[in-house]
């Protein structure tokens, strides 16, 4: 059986050059389904201390050991679901999700990181641009993002957009954890937003996202929300975790797939 994970030489290519790709019916309704009804039920058992809704003015959820992409953005989401609820491990733990690993060349993947994020109308704020690979650092940089869609994303209720092939240019700036707290090595560069492609996906797409791809995603403008699971992937094997990255673990994360 061919998985929609296992990526055919013309997906590779487009990658390689591009900086993303974009999985059609990576996930079905069904799997879709019960994420969402997992959530909700997450949600309704909810206690509120556990959880932030990020902004710009307020940096304390850095102090909280709350990972977040970037200071500016605005998001309310879950983390770590990826090894402690068992709907969402199953996704990653999918022969699906780990031949595409295989195929992105990873020996000993793991997911460091993933994140619910509802990006509701209203207070679903825009994420500025930045690179993945600014918050997960390895030597040498081994992260790809993989965002599904749990709803179809669109410009106007705020999809991904990227600078295709903005990946080729390296990594601009990290994000580091030391005795002041986090803060990035250096200011962002500008980006002219003409350069930005907007990728409007259809629930269940997964589109994969090089950790040195520029990406950024706007304000929910519509009646309606925007759910996506997003987990980020680094090598566990031939790369060194950086010692000042935000996150910091008490154990090593299980790899995906020892190969
Ligand atoms: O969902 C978004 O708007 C942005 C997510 C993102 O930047 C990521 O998953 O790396
Ligand atoms: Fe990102």
């Amino acid at each position: 059986m061919a998985y929609p994970g296992s990526l055919n030489p013309n997906q590779l290519q487009f990658f390689n050059s591009q900086g993303y790709l974009v999985l059609d019916s990576f996930v079905n309704p069904d799997e879709i389904k019960s994420m969402r009804n997992r959530m909700e039920q997450l949600l309704h058992d909810f206690d509120s201390p556990s959880s932030v809704i990020f902004s710009t003015k307020d940096h304390s959820h850095a102090k909280d050991n709350y990972f977040f992409d970037s200071a500016e953005k605005i998001s309310f989401f879950f983390e770590a679901l990826h090894e402690l609820d068992p709907v969402f491990k199953e996704f990653s733990s999918s022969k699906n999700f780990s031949s595409l690993l295989s195929s992105l060349g990873y020996k000993r993947p793991a997911v460091v990181q993933s994140m619910y994020i509802f990006k509701q109308p209203g207070i679903g704020g825009e994420v500025v641009p930045h690179q993945d690979n600014s918050f997960l650092y390895t030597d040498p940089q081994t992260c790809t993002g993989l965002w599904l869609a749990l709803e179809d994303a669109t410009v106007i209720n705020g999809c991904l957009w990227a600078i295709p092939g903005s990946q080729k240019n390296g990594l601009v700036r990290r994000f580091i954890r030391d005795a002041e707290g986090v803060h990035f090595d250096r200011p962002s560069p500008s980006y002219d937003q003409k350069d930005f492609v907007p990728i409007e996906v259809k629930a269940g797409s997964l589109v994969v996202i090089h950790g040195d791809l520029i990406h950024q995603s706007f304000e929910n403008q519509s009646p309606n929300s925007r759910h996506a699971y997003s987990l980020h992937v680094v090598d566990t094997d031939g790369c060194k975790w950086a010692e000042d990255n935000w996150i910091r673990r008490k154990q090593e994360p299980e790899p995906i797939y020892v190969s």
